[in-house]
């Protein structure tokens, strides 16, 4: 089922650098909402947008015109501004994806480090980011901002081969700046040299919550609070930054502030009925069913190929093409690490994988140097496809993204937004494209500015669809045959994704079981009359025990049984 539903208004998006607050004081101690200061670390007098700032990306303001460290500025390599001024307060920042958000927690951190030369020794700046791919990109961009003899950084993360060899290393060396994913600088903190590593943060000056939202989620709220928690109790400025900040997150954040602290001030981009996505990334959504969505996407693949294209050869009878001649990076989510590995192993197939440009695989089920690899080729390449997990979703950088296809629902309405702006970054063009499930179509209601295909669209890829649901199905059942515990696998994490989010599917229990058999059956090529096992204490942890429909086993058969 195609809808064909044309938005017709697109509300104008404002950048990270287009000041259009409210200023609402708030009393002592809370969240102060204020009319945002622009553009440097010193100069902080609130401003109000100039004409073309509004209208435009960025500010009018040149990075060179800064009172800010000569070394710094010789080596920023904008010119114009797109962050708000920070100026020793405690501030929850919202700015649209790709805005430039990095440097505007990374200059001002690193200039009041640049003005206290004798301050203690460790580290000055504590960036905290909800994935290791993020953090490796902030020091990446940090150390673009001084040589590394003045400016010291090391990145805590988790997937490295020798965690002992890690810490001996930090505890060891003087670093200024340390970004960290919270798991791994947690496990520090509560390791056997935790009061070493209490003391590399006693001169801390800045603490940096990246991706706040996230990092105050569920998923990461304990090791965070662990973290922060252990911080010395000295005074220091706080900076959270995101995209998406819900009004919870206000409430929690408060909690993050260090000894001293008189609350924080809450500066938006964003006006008060603005979404923050932006508006020159055309967003659509194509609603049909799970079994078609391989199928779909590779039609929608396939058209965007077209579109990149130069025809080779013209007849009077056919238009041969050249492949993609304008560069053309997609990326395409799904909702778990194991339905990227189906996918991929589908696309992978060798009758499919001869019509598209390179294929990567980024996910958490995957080794670091894996993710790493397919990451930095990912960036390298001119035209490729990104098939990727949530871990990608936030702050990674990946340059000239042209469309972000997002199979299935998205965990959340922030997720949406997060993973819509990997594409159109730094004021360039981007598109969006949701591939929904019936079950799922409610969450088109979250997203005012997206549109449903025209009707010449809709056919368009209804045609191609139904060439490439052949290949599809040739492809999954090959898989389900040679390599069935890749389909169990994504079968499983099904369960556990819907489960999660059922009140976006409104699916019971029991309805949640039929609907996964149902997946296994029709999208991953299931034959056998049970359906794929899932182990009893998972069933526990997901909350189903009980349920009728589900093939449990204490563990799972060796491979050579499931082949
Ligand atoms: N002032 C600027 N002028 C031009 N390009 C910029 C400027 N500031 C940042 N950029 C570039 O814009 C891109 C996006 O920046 P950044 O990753 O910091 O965005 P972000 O706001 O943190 O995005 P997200 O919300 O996705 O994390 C980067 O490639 C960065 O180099």
């Amino acid at each position: 089922m195609f809808r064909t539903l044309r938005l017709s208004v697109v509300p104008r998006s404002l950048s990270f650098s287009s000041l259009h607050l409210r200023n609402m004081s708030r009393p002592h101690k809370k969240p102060r909402i204020q009319q945002m200061s622009t553009a440097t670390a010193t100069a902080n007098k609130p401003r109000s947008p100039s004409p073309a700032s509004a209208a435009g990306h960025f500010t009018d303001k040149k990075f060179q015109d800064l009172n800010i460290d000569r070394k710094l500025k010789d080596n920023i390599k904008h010119e114009f501004m797109t962050e708000p001024g920070l100026a020793g307060k405690d501030l929850l920042v919202q700015a649209k994806t790709g805005t430039g958000k990095t440097v505007g927690f990374l200059l001002p951190a690193v200039e009041k480090l640049l003005r206290n030369p004798n301050r203690a020794r460790g580290a000055a700046i504590l960036v905290l980011s909800p994935t290791r791919e993020l953090a490796h990109q902030i020091a990446k961009e940090a150390r673009t901002l001084l040589p590394e003899s003045a400016l010291r950084i090391l990145c805590v993360t988790g997937g490295t081969s020798n965690p002992t060899a890690d810490l001996d290393r930090f505890i060891s060396n003087h670093y200024d700046l340390i970004v960290a994913t919270p798991g791994r600088l947690h496990d520090y903190f509560t390791g056997p040299r935790k009061s070493e590593v209490y003391a590399k943060f006693t001169g801390l000056q800045t603490l940096v919550l990246d991706e706040v939202d996230r990092l105050l989620d569920g998923g990461f709220a304990r090791e965070l609070e662990g973290v922060v928690n252990m911080l010395p109790k000295t005074p220091r400025q706080n900076l959270f930054f995101s995209a998406t900040i819900q009004p919870k997150i206000h409430r929690v954040a408060q909690a993050y502030l260090g000894v001293g602290s008189t609350g924080y001030e809450f500066i938006s981009t964003l006006k008060e009925d603005e979404m923050n996505t932006h508006q020159h990334v055309h967003q659509s959504y194509i609603i049909t069913p799970f079994q078609k969505h391989l199928s779909t996407l590779l039609a929608l693949l396939h058209i965007d190929a077209l579109k990149h294209a130069l025809p080779k050869v013209r007849t009077s009878t056919s238009t041969e093409f050249s492949g993609p001649s304008t560069s053309s990076k997609i990326i395409v989510f799904f909702p778990t690490a194991r339905q990227v590995a189906f996918a991929n192993a589908v696309l992978s197939s060798s009758g499919i994988k001869k019509s598209l440009p390179p294929i990567f695989e980024l996910h958490s089920r995957k080794s670091q140097s894996a993710r790493t690899k397919a990451s930095d080729a990912f960036r390298k390449a001119s035209s490729a496809i990104l098939l990727s997990s949530d871990v990608a979703a936030r702050g990674v950088d990946f340059p000239g993204v042209t469309l972000v296809v997002q199979v299935a629902m998205p965990s959340s309405a922030e997720q949406y937004v997060h993973r819509l702006g990997r594409t159109a970054r730094a004021g360039a063009q981007g598109q969006g494209i949701l591939i929904l499930d019936p079950a799922e179509e409610r969450f088109v209601s979250t997203q005012p500015y997206i549109s449903a295909p025209t009707s010449h669209e809709a056919k368009e890829l209804e045609t191609y669809t139904h060439t490439y649901s052949q290949h599809v199905s040739y492809a999954v059942d090959a898989l389900a045959n040679n390599t069935p515990e890749i389909t169990a696998q994504a079968y499983v994490a099904f369960l556990g994704y819907y489960k999660q989010y059922s009140k976006a599917t409104k699916w019971s229990s029991a309805e949640l079981v039929e609907e996964a058999e149902k997946y296994a059956r029709k999208v991953m090529g299931w034959k056998d009359v049970l359906p794929p096992p899932v182990l009893a204490k998972t069933v526990g942890m997901m909350g189903l025990k009980g349920v009728k429909g589900l093939n449990i086993v204490k563990s799972l058969p060796p491979r050579a049984d499931r082949t």
